[in-house]
């Protein structure tokens, strides 16, 4: 079971999916999905490999233009939807020859901080996912569940009131997945949160599931 849903707010920024059909050559993959997101719940997609979740995800970040339908975002102060996310993705775009405290303050930088500023929000970020003591290592010295966790650090120092995350534990074990995601839950206080995750524990901390399957979505 899924926590209680909080009550809808609708002021609070919505990231809105309506009609959302795609493609991949011959085969359809998505068909005519609705999918909602509100800052304040986090969202949890589950389902097989292969069924799409990664390519719906890139759709409602903005990364990949849909073959139907549009994703908008509400309450968005002017912002669009590819500017109100910030991203935790399984092909990790990590700068590997510097330093993870560096790396993390990428989050804050793109969000206007200057260097001195994103440095300082970067550390009690690396804190929050149990990398104080790596702030100073090159990212290319670290393991790959490292690099996750510094992924998922960049994302929590960001300001952008989405955080859209591709298996951002896939790597890691079970304490650090508990750990990870107490951070990942806390931030949607002020954001909200799309997880794609093949983790029932992950999926069950999170105010709603859907289950993509055969190219639709069901509300479980
Ligand atoms: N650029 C591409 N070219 C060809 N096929 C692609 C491309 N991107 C995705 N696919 C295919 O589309 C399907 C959906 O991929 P996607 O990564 O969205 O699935 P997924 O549900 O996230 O899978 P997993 O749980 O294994 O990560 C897969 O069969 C994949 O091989």
């Amino acid at each position: 079971m899924n926590p209680p849903a909080p009550q809808a707010d609708p002021a609070r920024p919505r990231l809105s999916a309506r009609g959302i059909g795609h493609r991949i050559g011959e085969r359809k993959l998505l068909h005519g999905l609705d999918l909602d997101v509100t800052v304040g719940t986090s969202l949890a997609v589950v389902g097989p490999s292969g069924t799409g979740k990664s390519t719906l995800l890139a759709i409602l970040g903005g990364l990949l233009a849909p073959a139907e339908g549009r994703v908008t975002i509400d309450h968005g102060h002017g912002r669009s939807v590819a500017d109100s996310v910030s991203w935790v993705l399984q092909t990790v775009n990590v700068l590997p020859d510097r330093t993870v405290l560096d790396n993390v303050a990428l989050g804050a930088l793109a969000d206007g901080a200057d260097w001195n500023r994103a440095r300082e929000l970067a550390r009690p970020a690396l804190e929050r996912v149990g990398l104080a003591t790596f702030a100073d290592r090159p990212v290319r010295a670290l393991s790959g569940g490292e690099v996750q966790r510094t992924v998922i650090a960049r994302a929590l120092v960001s300001t952008r009131p989405f955080v859209l995350a591709d298996e951002p534990t896939g790597q890691l074990d079970a304490a650090t997945t508990t750990r990870v995601m107490d951070s990942l839950l806390a931030t949607t206080a002020t954001r909200g949160l799309v997880v794609v995750t093949h983790d029932p524990t992950v999926a069950h901390r999170c105010t709603r599931t859907v289950r993509l399957t055969d190219g639709r979505l069901t509300h479980l």
